[in-house]
């Protein structure tokens, strides 16, 4: 039987609590059968690379999954370095399970930038995105992938929305509190919150 893969890319630095919400609702809403979860080496819009080093990410990732049966940690993209091209990851995913569909799980901000993306319409042929409204983000129009792909395929991206209430967590404003010295508790998880705290990943 075909399984419905949903793959969660991000810079999780650090991961936080929106990541974990958006990826469950998407799991829930599109009935997946897992969601791997992929740090990225370096994200391509964000070429000064992420500041906590690849194994810290990938620890605080490891530890915010933990126990969730249908969450699964990838770590090919800081294995093959570099910058991440999410092409070259869902096409090598899509080669070793020819059979399942695909799922990209973004915020609406992703959505957004998706005509600065490296090659936007074989990525749309590889996999359907998922979008999820993003806090203080402009209402999600997926109209921007028009170029990129035909009418049934907009259709899809459209009724594959995870409908959420708006969370407005982001990895950037955690890393400035954390040099601010403030608080992240309930905005990560406990284990991630301790795990800041015993290895310093932001200083
Ligand atoms: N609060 C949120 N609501 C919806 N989507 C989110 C939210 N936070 C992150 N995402 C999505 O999760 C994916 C991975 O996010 P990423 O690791 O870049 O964290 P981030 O919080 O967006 O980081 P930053 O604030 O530093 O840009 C992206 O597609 C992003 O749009
Ligand atoms: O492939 C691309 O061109 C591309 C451009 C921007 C972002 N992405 C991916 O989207 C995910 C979220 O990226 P970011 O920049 O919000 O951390 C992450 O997996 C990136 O590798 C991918």
């Amino acid at each position: 039987m075909p399984q419905r893969i949903g793959i969660f890319g991000g810079s999780f630095d650090p991961v936080h609590l929106g990541h974990l919400w958006i990826a469950e609702a998407a799991r829930e809403q599109l009935s997946l059968d897992q969601v791997r979860w992929i740090p990225a080496a370096t994200s391509p819009l964000k070429p000064d690379g992420p500041v906590a080093s690849d194994d810290h990410r990938l620890q605080m990732v490891r530890l915010a999954i933990s126990g969730n049966p249908f969450f699964v940690l990838d770590d090919r993209e800081i294995a093959r370095g570099e910058v991440s091209y999410t092409v070259d990851t869902v096409a090598e995913i899509q080669k070793q399970h020819p059979d399942d569909e695909l799922f990209l799980i973004v915020g609406s901000d992703s959505l957004a930038s998706f005509d600065r993306w490296h090659q936007p319409s074989q990525l749309l042929e590889l996999a359907t995105l998922a979008v999820i409204q993003r806090g203080g983000d402009a209402e999600i129009d997926v109209s921007i992938l028009k170029r990129f792909c035909d009418d049934a395929r907009l259709q899809t991206v459209k009724n594959s929305v995870v409908p959420m209430p708006l969370i407005e967590v982001s990895s950037t404003d955690l890393r400035r509190r954390i040099l601010g010295n403030k608080s992240v508790r309930y905005q990560v998880p406990a284990a991630v919150e301790a795990f800041i705290r015993s290895e310093k990943p932001y200083q």
